[in-house]
């Protein structure tokens, strides 16, 4: 058996495209417009999983646009998406700068969370070791549960 994907389902295309593929830097890899089912799937790769995915389906984030709007409940079971940054204060000063809230802020220079448009949790995790603690990271507070 082998991983290949996480499916998502996104309420608007474009704004999950401009969080997941502008603000956080994945790229896309492919897509899927299905007229008789009415949705839209677009797979996308962190760019250092990029090469791999273009050669073996993975690993990779499959956003599922479903063109007539459904209401997508809390889904508490699903925990979150984590990725491996090389600079988490950089990525959470461009994405608060985006308007993407810091739900827990990089304040140990390792993790932070935010959270995608339709509220999945992203975990980032800081590559090798920690980051010396830097203001305002070191003394903000979490904002919500994530
Ligand atoms: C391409 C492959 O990776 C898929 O996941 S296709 C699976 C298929 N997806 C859909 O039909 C998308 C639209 C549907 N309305 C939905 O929201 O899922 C599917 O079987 N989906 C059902 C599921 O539970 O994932
Ligand atoms: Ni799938």
């Amino acid at each position: 058996m082998q991983y290949l994907h996480t499916m998502v389902r996104v309420s608007d295309l474009d704004a999950s495209l401009h969080f997941y593929r502008d603000l956080l830097g994945m790229e896309e890899v492919s897509r899927q417009e299905n007229e008789k089912g009415r949705f839209t799937l677009v797979f996308l790769a962190a760019p250092k999983d990029r090469e791999r995915a273009e050669e073996d389906q993975t690993p990779m984030l499959e956003l599922t646009h479903n063109w007539d709007p459904e209401e997508y409940g809390s889904g508490r079971n699903f925990g979150h998406l984590a990725y491996r940054v090389a600079d988490i204060y950089a990525l959470c000063e461009k994405l608060q700068d985006n308007g993407v809230t810091i739900n827990r802020p990089p304040r140990d220079g390792h993790m932070a969370f935010v959270k995608s448009p339709d509220g999945i949790s992203i975990e980032l995790l800081q590559v090798g070791e920690n980051l010396a603690p830097k203001e305002p990271w070191a003394s903000m507070e979490n904002t919500g549960s994530w």
